[in-house]
């Protein structure tokens, strides 16, 4: 057998469009521009690749793009008082703070004090805590990217024995519980879990989002499964250029799966999409408006 490959490239494409349809009503029937800015704190290449492609596709939405590079010895005050100062932006609906950021910077302080009803990662504890209550949310970009994939397969998730390996709260525990609330059985798996191969195979639904290159090998998976690949890893080529690879041995679990997403073109195009998703919605809340439909 050999899976079904899940195209996220072609699907985030399609929900990009849907978003820049949603930007032109919102400027021909209220004259406003939603606007997405993303800082970024040092050089990391791999960080830069992602803020420029973020920035080109704002862009090509029909959204205003600010994008703030800051130097690598950047105060974590001076950061703080960015990110106040975006809060502060009318022309600022969305702020984006690129991860993970130099060590001398607390993450959590830098997410706190983002405004909630700004931040379109989803990573404030507000946000967070909306998610886990069922309440309106601005939801984790990459975690509704896997569930946008999953439900390519499964229209209906009802009563799917999901298993998430991870536990972020950029992507494990967020997907989890927008996979509870599709009505799945979830079980997060982790560093941690004994005889995870076997735990991995009970899913109609495994979700990989360890950071691992390659990690979850075709025998972890049950035949048939779904496999949505989270992992975006840099590894070198046998001729020494660096390929990307997922946390799933792509070649082996897509003798097994029923349906995979590859790496790349899978959930990473997602991610992007459903960040502009985020940005619309966001910038229609603040000025009072509901997400029509
Ligand atoms: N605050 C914050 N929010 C993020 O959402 C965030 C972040 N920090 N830090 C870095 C990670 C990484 N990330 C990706 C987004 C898109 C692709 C993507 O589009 N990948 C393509 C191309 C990959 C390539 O060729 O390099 C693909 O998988 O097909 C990848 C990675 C968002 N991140």
């Amino acid at each position: 057998m050999s899976a079904r490959i899940i195209d996220g490239k072609a699907i985030a494409a399609g929900l990009r469009a849907e978003v820049a349809a949603g930007v032109a009503r919102l400027k021909e029937s209220h004259g406003i521009t939603p606007g997405l800015a993303v800082v970024l704190v040092g050089e990391d290449p791999a960080s830069a690749v992602y803020v420029r492609n973020k920035g080109r596709q704002t862009v090509e939405a029909g959204m205003a793009s600010f994008e703030h590079r800051l130097d690598a010895s950047t105060s974590q005050a001076a950061l703080l008082d960015l990110v106040r100062r975006l809060n502060d932006d009318p022309a600022v609906n969305g702020i984006l703070v690129q991860l993970p950021l130099p060590g001398h910077i607390d993450p959590a302080a830098v997410i706190d004090t983002i405004d909630p009803a700004k931040d379109v990662d989803g990573f404030h504890v507000v946000n967070a805590g909306r998610l886990a209550t069922g309440l309106p949310a601005l939801v984790p970009c990459t975690p509704v990217g896997c569930v946008i994939l999953a439900k390519q397969v499964h229209p209906d998730l009802t009563g799917l024995e999901a298993v998430v390996v991870g536990r972020s709260n950029i992507v494990g525990k967020p997907v989890a519980q927008l996979l509870l609330a599709e009505n799945c059985t979830v079980t997060i798996a982790h560093s941690r879990t004994r005889a995870v191969a076997d735990v991995c195979r009970r899913a109609d639904l495994l979700v990989a989002a360890v950071g691992r290159p390659e990690m979850i090998r075709g025998g972890w998976v049950k035949p048939g499964a779904t496999v949505i690949d989270v992992g975006i890893n840099r590894v070198a080529a046998g001729d020494g250029t660096a390929r990307l690879v997922g946390d799933v041995a792509f070649d082996e679990a897509r003798q097994v799966a029923g349906a995979i997403t590859p790496v790349p073109g899978g959930v990473g195009p997602m991610t992007i999409a459903c960040l502009l998703r985020n940005t619309l919605e966001a910038t229609r809340r603040q000025h009072g408006l509901e997400a029509p439909g």
